[in-house]
């Protein structure tokens, strides 16, 4: 069975706690949209599907408790929760448009005069308990998609390797991963001879939980720190590169954890194909290129401390940007639930 990130039944959500992985196996209760934000803020789930589903359901736990009978004070009241959980972390697109489309849908229910308080709650609780089955289903989607593509792209029947970065499976997910998710399918298809995963310093999210999630599902894995990359595709014929997105802009280029770019641009240089495996929920076709992207700065103890313990000299500067921009020029494929796309071709997938 794979890893469970969000536990949740109406009224009741935990999530586990990623920062605590994988010595120690603790869920946290998340009581509404305070302690929403508080766990994504801090990371204690992160992983840009999960932290809009869990941005989401915190709301929908808060909105159960709610008995307003006024539909116009809880439609106002819920668009700005949703705006204030947008703000926990800006560089993740999928909290930003699953808010909008909440937003829209409390409009309409609050318009309607023929929907009474009660069922604008239930409708709307409904609809966010939705986006996990969904999450699920898209990623089981991109699994297939892409290991299909990456299969069809080599010749012959031979055994592949695969390097991924940071972490996209179940805990980054409502579950099955997207990257990770391809990686299962690989896997799955007796494919999958090796997957190499670097450690994702500052927060090590390859090293604490995709290492683990590999070693939970027993795919042949092996960790490497994020300077050998280099290294690895030098002495060893490596398939193909899949990592996943936390915002894709219309024209492909490619938000996601800090190292993707000089990944992408090793790969290009020993002829690896590159993907990014992502759902359409994270791509943001209100943003022409990467360039306007908003990178996240995390605080500098991420990269100053390992846990509680200093490693970095004290007076030292640090510079500690999360993410970077993969330019679509370096990317092979954008894996979606609805296919495989160049990334100059996103624009017929999304205008369908
Ligand atoms: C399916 S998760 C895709 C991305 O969100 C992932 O690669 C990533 O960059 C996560 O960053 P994080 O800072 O851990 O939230």
């Amino acid at each position: 069975m794979s890893l469970e990130s969000i536990k949740y039944q109406r009224g009741n959500l935990e999530i586990l706690d990623q920062l605590l992985l994988p010595l120690q196996t603790r869920y946290i209760k998340v009581l509404g949209v305070e302690d929403g934000w508080k766990v994504i803020n801090k990371m204690q789930v992160r992983g840009a599907p999960a932290i809009a589903i869990v941005g989401c359901l915190s709301l929908a736990v808060e909105l159960l408790k709610d008995d307003s009978s006024d539909k116009k004070i809880m439609r106002q009241e819920i668009e700005g929760k949703l705006n204030y959980l947008v703000s926990a972390r800006p560089t993740a697109v999928n909290i930003k448009l699953a808010a909008e489309e909440l937003i829209n849908l409390a409009n309409t229910l609050s318009a309607d005069e023929t929907v009474s308080a009660d069922n604008f709650k239930e409708r709307f609780i409904s609809f966010i308990e939705n986006m996990l089955v969904k999450d699920i289903e898209d990623n089981k989607a991109i699994g297939n998609f892409g290991c299909e593509a990456i299969l069809k792209s080599l010749e012959g029947d031979s055994q592949i390797r695969v390097l991924t970065h940071c972490n996209t499976g179940s805990l980054a997910t409502a579950g099955f991963g997207t990257a990770l998710g391809v990686i299962r399918s690989l896997n799955k298809s007796k494919r999958l001879e090796h997957v190499y995963c670097t450690e994702t310093r500052p927060y090590n999210q390859g090293a604490r939980l995709t290492a683990y999630e590999l070693v939970h599902e027993k795919i042949p894995a092996t960790l490497i720190v994020d300077s050998m990359v280099a290294a690895l595709m030098h002495v060893r014929k490596i398939n193909a590169v899949i990592v996943g997105a936390d915002r894709v802009a219309a024209n492909g280029d490619t938000a996601n954890k800090i190292g993707t770019y000089q990944i992408a641009i090793v790969a290009k240089y020993h002829n690896v194909p590159f993907y990014v495996a992502a759902p359409l929920t994270s791509i943001d076709m209100s943003l022409k290129s990467g360039d306007r992207i908003k990178i996240e700065e995390r605080p500098d103890k991420e990269m100053t401390h390992i846990g509680e313990f200093r490693i970095a000299a004290p007076g030292i500067n640090c510079w500690n940007p999360s993410f970077d921009v993969t330019p679509a020029s370096l990317i092979t494929g954008i894996i979606t639930e609805k296919g495989v796309f160049a990334p100059d071709k996103l624009h017929e997938v999304m205008n369908k």
